[in-house]
């Protein structure tokens, strides 16, 4: 178990005017990319694949590899970004280029900063696969979590149940019957096997043309369903390590890797663990698409959907229209949320 230990708030400020000055004075050493203008191509746009400090692997148009420097105005840039950059016309036989831009995102992945806040991940996500798996357990509350994440993000996630050969039918009824309500909702299920290749080709077709990414709990099989799907993953990220010169950053990095059905997975343990911190009831509210329609019909505006008079949601648990397991985790998840607030400390 990590040990925690509780800042006060001056410790909090002097640790981040450290950092700042540190920040301030580094950046004062490294000049901006040290290239004449007439040395640089016109502009062209790109793909961030990669991203190791001042350092970004991008793809071109034409899908070739390169790795550019960025420009010290571009402040934010994570793997799965547009970006505008400029080729450097140079003698040595290695292509590389300048990195000027980033185009607006449509959608970006975070996740809570000791220092900053929050800190961007990767972006430009279309789907979320959620994995969950029959072991070490099926739980609908973590699933949930991932939802409340996915669905804040205004992105469909898609759900995966993984190790179906671990369960018999008789086991896998209830968990079926949940999933069920979930397909309901709109939220398309896969039940996959890594091991015996069940439901692969149904993640594939899912995976489509899209940039996706994979989420999930420790043990699902994350990992597993990666080399399922790219047996080679493991050279790919490491080439890309080699191109890059700065191979030890691999590990933790987000890098974007290219599918056979001619979509994209962006991965890296930042981008699995996404989902599971603090929001607010308004946030978790979100992802319980059902509740929203329903929620100008609660008697109060201020109902807590608990036992409230004249909850629309309420009632509709009672008339079997909304789940009682998504009712009970709204309130179990908005609990949680309040008691981490309460508690908050940093850990260092
Ligand atoms: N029986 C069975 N075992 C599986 C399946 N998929 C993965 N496993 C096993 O489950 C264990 C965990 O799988 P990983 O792929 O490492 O899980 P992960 O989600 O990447 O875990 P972290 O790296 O801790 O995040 C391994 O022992 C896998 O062999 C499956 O479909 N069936
Ligand atoms: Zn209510």
């Amino acid at each position: 178990m990590a040990k925690r230990k509780k800042l006060n708030i001056g410790q909090i400020r002097r640790i981040q005017q450290n950092r700042q000055r540190k920040l301030d004075k580094a950046e004062s050493k490294t000049a901006d990319v040290n290239i004449s203008d007439d040395m640089l191509g016109a502009d062209q746009q790109g793909l961030v694949i990669s991203r190791f400090g001042q350092h970004a692997i991008i793809e071109d148009s034409d899908g070739e590899t390169l790795q550019c420097d960025i420009r010290r105005t571009v402040t934010s840039l994570v793997c799965g970004d547009e970006v505008v950059w400029r080729e450097i016309s140079a003698s040595s036989a290695k292509r590389t280029g300048v990195i000027e831009a980033v185009l607006p995102r449509r959608s970006a992945l975070t996740r809570p900063d000791y220092y900053d806040g929050v800190k961007t991940v990767a972006s430009n996500i279309d789907q979320i696969f959620v994995v969950s798996s029959i072991l070490p357990e099926y739980s609908n509350q973590i699933l949930d979590r991932y939802i409340i994440a996915a669905e804040n993000m205004s992105i469909t996630p898609v759900i995966v149940l993984n190790k179906v050969d671990l369960a018999d039918e008789s086991a896998l009824a209830p968990i079926r019957q949940q999933l069920d309500y979930y397909h309901s909702l709109g939220y398309p299920i896969i039940e996959l096997s890594c091991k015996t290749g069940v439901g692969i080709a149904q993640l594939h077709d899912q995976l489509n043309e899209n940039t996706n990414i994979f989420v999930g709990q420790s043990g699902v099989g994350k990992s597993s369903l990666v080399n399922q799907l790219l047996p080679d993953a493991d050279e790919i990220v490491g080439d890309v390590s080699d191109n890059s010169g700065l191979g030890q950053h691999t590990t933790t990095a987000s890098k974007m890797l290219s599918l056979p059905s001619g979509g994209r997975l962006i991965d890296s343990p930042g981008v699995r663990e996404f989902g599971l911190w603090h929001m607010n009831q308004e946030q978790v509210v979100n992802g319980f698409i059902e509740f929203l329609p329903l929620l100008s019909q609660c008697k109060f505006r201020d109902c807590k959907h608990k036992n409230d008079p004249g909850c629309a949601i309420r009632a509709a648990v009672e008339s079997g229209e909304i789940a009682q397991f998504r009712f009970d985790n709204y309130h179990k998840i908005v609990l949680s949320m309040e008691e981490n607030r309460s508690n908050r400390t940093f850990v260092r």
